[in-house]
């Protein structure tokens, strides 16, 4: 497995095991490491951890777990199992759960690390109200992120909006890995709490989720090198 120095991670969220791999037979593993998603793992199953593993790539599998604490440890481990270097669960599952994962991967001896969402990036303070949470955003993340760390877990997935705070609360090492990465060419989609990738890393976001203003752009290759550019990666 090759470890990258860089901070970006490309969400590969494809419908087929094999327009993931074309994209992946693109990529380099001393560029990026890769995200797989609900929608490729559902499709694909553990066979595209393997080819990913086998070209050399660093996996996230994001499946955001969120279940009664025997259920999530049992999935983390299973997932830990395959080698995967980073999986996640929801932050709003509790304490319980959280300890009960992080607890479970300490037990078993895996080496992969455990992050929790705290906010969707695709959400805004309107969406926390209309499903019961009435302190702030920021507050939200910002408890559910000392939480995760209370609980054991390595780090948090997170808006770039937040990672400033987070470091201040969690400390430098505690992870902050960012979704709603869009460069100044890219559309937002369905992201609510966006940055651009230079200022992400100001912000002291640890790690960047990437996905369709690489995937989707007409030339993902460009794109990928653009965002490279603005970081100050040298190709
Ligand atoms: O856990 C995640 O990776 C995640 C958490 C979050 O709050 N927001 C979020 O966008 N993601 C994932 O990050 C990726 C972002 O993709 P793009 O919006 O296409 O760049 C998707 O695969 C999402 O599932």
């Amino acid at each position: 497995m090759h470890v990258t120095e860089s901070p970006l991670i490309i969400a590969l969220d494809y419908p087929s095991l094999d327009a993931a791999l074309c994209m992946a037979d693109q990529l380099d593993p001393a560029r990026c490491r890769l995200k797989v998603g609900k929608e490729l793992f559902t499709r694909s199953g553990p066979a595209v951890i393997e080819a990913l593993h086998g070209r050399g790539f660093e996996v996230f599998l994001d499946l955001k777990f969120h279940d009664i604490p025997n259920t999530v440890a049992s999935a983390v481990e299973a997932a830990a199992e395959q080698g995967v270097w980073m999986v996640n669960l929801h932050a709003s599952g509790g304490r319980a759960m959280m300890e009960a994962a992080a607890n479970r991967l300490v037990q078993q001896r895996l080496d992969t690390r455990l992050i929790a969402v705290t906010v969707l990036t695709s959400m805004q303070s309107s969406d926390l109200v209309e499903v019961g949470v009435s302190s702030s955003l920021d507050e939200q993340v910002s408890r559910l992120a000392q939480l995760s760390k209370q609980s054991g877990l390595h780090g948090v997935v997170c808006s770039a909006q937040e990672a400033t705070s987070i470091t201040s609360l969690c400390g430098e090492d505690f992870l902050k890995v960012t979704p709603g990465i869009r460069p100044a060419f890219a559309a937002a989609n369905d992201q609510q709490r966006i940055m651009t990738p230079s200022n992400a890393i100001r912000a002291g976001s640890t790690h960047l989720v990437v996905g369709r203003p690489v995937t989707q752009a007409e030339n993902p290759m460009e794109a990928l090198a653009a965002i490279e550019a603005e970081l100050g990666i040298k190709a």
